[in-house]
């Protein structure tokens, strides 16, 4: 006769395999696979950190790569170093994504796409107080607005040629993990990467009828020329708060956006913080994995817990600061 502990520890098992089964008839949208190999990808801020790694993953896969953003020279540049790393010649074009005409005329010069990837983006942390509102505007402009008018502009296009081939198409957007948590330095950044979220998890519901696929990309710091940039004027406390993700390569950020992009997952993290953050804060995101949603719907308790645990060290942290001066 089992002991009734041992049945118990039979249970266990038994309720994560229900548990397990359950969510894999939930999960929505279902799993997709989004080929890129001869296909259109088109990549904003492709001339640069981030986007320029992006390019020259795709480009290595075999992917057709467009590469936009405003400055002609840097474009030139990429293109070469897209060449010299990949053999594959990238389509350029300057467009400023502020500009709606622009970046219509450059959709329409660079023909329908299958994947489009919005990864322009700029950041210039400041105290609210002390920043300049058309710095925050400039932040809101690039990041949202321009993220709208590419995916107004690319969309048309996307339909059809998703109808025409039968294959998944896919629409990236990169925000940051500066926009599943506020840091502080970071008020009109973490806005312009919040908004994003709420843009892409209705977005996916307009378009899954289409064949079109949402991913969000949440990076940590990552070494690029934007970076570089940034820490030159950035508020101590945002470099100590930023500092709790650790610092990533242009390269790896890349990858990991890349691969999750052919899963078609919604949210892809890129570090391990970026997954224990991604589960912390799932909300009622789309998620298609069922194995990712078990890890959610076990974790979500304790990864409150810790994330607790973050903003105790975060808040003593400006405290302590505070009291030095
Ligand atoms: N680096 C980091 O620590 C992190 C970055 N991110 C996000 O990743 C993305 C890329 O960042 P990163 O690689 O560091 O940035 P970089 O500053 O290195 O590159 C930015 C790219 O965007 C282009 N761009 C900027 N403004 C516009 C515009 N108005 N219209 C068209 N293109 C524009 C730039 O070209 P040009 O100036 O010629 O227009 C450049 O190609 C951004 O969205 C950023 O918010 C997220 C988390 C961390
Ligand atoms: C519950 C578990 C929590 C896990 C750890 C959470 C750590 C959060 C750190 C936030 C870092 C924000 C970096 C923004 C980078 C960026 O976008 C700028 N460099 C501008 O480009």
């Amino acid at each position: 006769m089992a002991s009734p502990f041992l049945l118990l520890l039979l249970l266990i098992p038994l309720c994560l395999l229900v548990l397990f089964l359950a969510l894999s008839f939930l999960a929505r949208p279902k799993s997709v696979r989004i080929p890129i190999k001869n296909r259109h990808v088109l990549i904003t801020g492709g001339s640069s950190g981030i986007g320029l790694a992006l390019a020259k993953a795709a480009a290595s896969q075999g992917a057709h790569v467009s590469i936009l953003a405003r400055n002609a020279k840097r474009l030139e540049e990429a293109r070469e170093e897209i060449k010299l790393a990949t053999g594959h010649m990238a389509r350029v074009l300057v467009a400023d994504v502020r500009d709606p005409q622009a970046v219509a005329q450059a959709l329409e010069e660079s023909g329908p796409v299958d994947v489009l990837v919005c990864n322009q983006g700029v950041f210039v942390p400041m105290e609210l107080e002390k920043q300049d509102l058309e710095e925050a505007k400039f932040m809101i402009d690039v990041n949202l607005m321009g993220t709208f008018h590419l995916i107004k502009a690319a969309l048309p296009g996307m339909k059809s040629r998703a109808r025409e081939t039968g294959l998944p198409a896919s629409i990236a957007i990169m925000s940051s993990q500066a926009g599943q948590v506020g840091v502080y330095g970071y008020t009109a950044y973490s806005a312009s990467k919040f908004a994003l979220r709420g843009l892409a998890e209705s977005l996916q519901q307009e378009v899954i009828a289409h064949n079109i696929h949402v991913s969000m990309i949440f990076p940590p710091d990552t070494a690029t020329p934007g970076l570089a940039e940034e820490q030159k004027k950035r508020p101590e406390l945002t470099t100590i708060i930023a500092g709790s993700s650790g610092e990533m390569k242009a390269e790896d950020v890349a990858k990991k956006a890349l691969d999750g992009l052919k899963e078609g997952q919604f949210i892809i993290p890129c570090n391990f913080d970026g997954t224990m953050l991604a589960i912390a804060t799932a909300g009622l995101s789309p998620q298609r994995s069922a194995v990712t949603a078990l890890f959610e719907v076990l974790g979500a308790g304790f990864m409150r817990f810790v994330g607790i645990g973050f903003q105790w060290n975060w808040y003593s942290t400006i405290q302590n600061w505070h009291a030095k001066r």
